[in-house]
């Protein structure tokens, strides 16, 4: 399967999320045209709001580690979700905006469910940075 390797970095990366709240814990990995792959844990707090996606951490470490908006090639999420994990809706905002609209999304679980989506097709509609002009 062509996302094999990257779904591997995915669900190592999921056994390091630091969920004391949830007890749910999501993996990302997030591949860049160079070959460099970020990973992304989800990171939570007793202030419950400040919970961090493993979406989220994977594209800002890349972000922080040099990479921009057109860098990446795909981004895999696992969760232990009975289909394949479904992104939360700010994580989608985020994704669409760095990843872009053709970044392929590739969503599973455990299980080894996949759905192959792209950022654009995960938020129809979306508000973007040209609504800002
Ligand atoms: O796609 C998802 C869905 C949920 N979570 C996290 C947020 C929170 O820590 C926990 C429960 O929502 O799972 C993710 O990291 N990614
Ligand atoms: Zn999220």
């Amino acid at each position: 399967m062509k996302y094999a390797k990257l779904i591997a970095e995915a669900r190592a990366a999921r056994e390091l999320a630091y969920t004391p709240y949830s007890k749910f814990q999501v993996g990302a990995a997030l591949e860049c045209k160079d070959g460099r792959i970020f990973r992304g844990c989800n990171v939570e707090n007793a202030s419950y709001g400040l919970c961090n996606c493993a979406e989220r951490t994977a594209f800002f470490s890349a972000i922080a580690n040099g990479y921009k908006p057109g860098d990446f090639s795909a981004l895999a999420v696992i969760g232990q979700t009975d289909g394949p994990i479904a992104p939360c809706g700010a994580c989608r905002q985020v994704i669409l905006e760095l990843g872009g609209n053709a970044l392929p999304v590739v969503l599973t679980n455990l299980k080894g469910d996949v759905f192959e989506t792209t950022a654009a097709e995960q938020l129809p509609n979306a508000f973007g940075g040209l609504d800002l002009n």
